[in-house]
């Protein structure tokens, strides 16, 4: 039997490029284990901070050193696929952020026509901005902070209009509170401010990664994370925890070693487990998400309450990261986990009996 095609994109035009490389890394060698080593042949392709598709050996070199290969200076030929892009059966986006995660990749496949993995269009959109997410979220009737949509243009708008929108974020969130890029990952552009002046160097600084930026209210609580994975009727894993030192689980904490701490299964009373079981499956749905997500909660042990954070399409998926490790813990190898990712992107992309 010949083995399924399977291309392989990484890199990627996002704040979170060498993320994706190590994610990447880490399904090639779940395909070329056990019994996907019969089944699959993987097909690299590395996405240039630029933009340009590179396939083959620079792709693969890439893979192996988990070091981006910088862009040539002359102008690129965005349009010009690698040859190799036509062997390709199916393709497996391994891409974190804008560009990738976003439904702008999810475009190109649809209209290549070739099946891919995970979400389509809208659920890659819907989950990746997090304006329109909260939004999705409120109207499945999920727990959120409190929050204040924000536009580039206000931020970016005369000396009269910022000092009113700071104004009016101070009177309905407070301090502290967390200014975020709405399209990004990783905790890229993200701050957390105590005072007007923090207020205003962040929203300045969110401006230069997105039109839209989101403010949100402070919580101080657990955060604690659920994989989901399936199509029409998807599986919610076992609870994560993360803990950490730092002001909050910011980029360095999150990808240098030792500084977060991961507890799988979270100890969690069973009865929260399953309410943040259920609200993971609620955001996999509001977004029309498919194939796999991770979703992270904020915990308040105090009070009990559980309030949705966010949904993420293409989490980090390296051997150590969240969404691998909860499988890992809910019975489903690594090596599993992108097989039955696969065979879920068939299901998905068959066609209507
Ligand atoms: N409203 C909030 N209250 C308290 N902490 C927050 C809040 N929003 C974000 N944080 C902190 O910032 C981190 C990153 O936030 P968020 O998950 O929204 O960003 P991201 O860039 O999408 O991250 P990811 O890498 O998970 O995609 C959270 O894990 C948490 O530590
Ligand atoms: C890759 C990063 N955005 C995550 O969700 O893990
Ligand atoms: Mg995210
Ligand atoms: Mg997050």
């Amino acid at each position: 039997m010949s083995k399924l095609r399977v291309g392989l994109l990484f890199g990627g035009r996002s704040g979170e490029h060498e993320v994706s490389i190590i994610s990447a890394r880490a399904i090639a060698q779940a395909l070329s284990l056990e019994e996907n080593a019969n089944k699959y042949a993987v097909l690299p392709f590395y996405i240039q901070k630029d933009g340009v598709w590179q396939a083959g050996e620079v792709a693969q070199q890439v893979l192996t050193s988990g070091v981006p290969q910088e862009p040539l200076s002359t102008t690129p030929n965005l349009w010009q696929f690698p040859p190799e892009t036509e062997e390709v059966d199916l393709w497996f986006p391994v891409l974190h952020g804008p560009n990738g995660e976003d439904g702008t990749i999810q475009g190109l496949l649809t209209l290549m026509q070739v099946p891919f993995v995970g979400s389509g269009v809208l659920g890659s959109a819907t989950g990746m901005d997090k304006i329109a997410m909260k939004m999705a979220f409120a109207q499945a009737g999920l727990s959120q902070v409190k929050y204040k949509a924000v536009t580039r243009a206000e931020v970016w708008s005369n000396p009269c209009v910022f000092p009113k929108l700071c104004d009016d974020i101070e009177a309905t969130l407070g301090y502290p509170c967390f200014v975020k890029p709405a399209n990004l990952g990783s905790s890229v552009g993200i701050a957390k401010v105590r005072s007007r002046q923090e207020l205003e160097t962040a929203l300045d600084n969110a401006a230069t990664y997105d039109r839209r930026i989101i403010v949100e209210a402070g919580v101080v609580a657990r955060e604690v994370e659920c994989a989901v994975l399936g199509n029409d009727h998807p599986k919610a894993s076992v609870i994560g925890e993360i803990t950490f030192n730092s002001d909050f689980y910011d980029y360095e904490t999150k990808y240098t070693p030792g500084k977060a701490d991961l507890f799988i299964p979270a100890n969690l009373p069973d009865v929260v487990a399953q309410q943040i079981q259920e609200m993971a499956l609620q955001a996999f749905a509001a977004v029309d998400a498919a194939g796999l997500s991770r979703v992270d909660f904020f915990y308040v042990e105090a009070t009990g309450e559980i309030f949705i954070n966010e949904i993420n399409t293409l989490p980090g998926f390296t051997s150590t990261s969240m969404y691998p490790q909860l499988w890992a813990n809910s019975g489903i190898t690594f090596v599993q986990l992108v097989d039955q990712l696969i065979q879920l992107a068939i299901e998905r992309h068959s066609p209507v009996s």
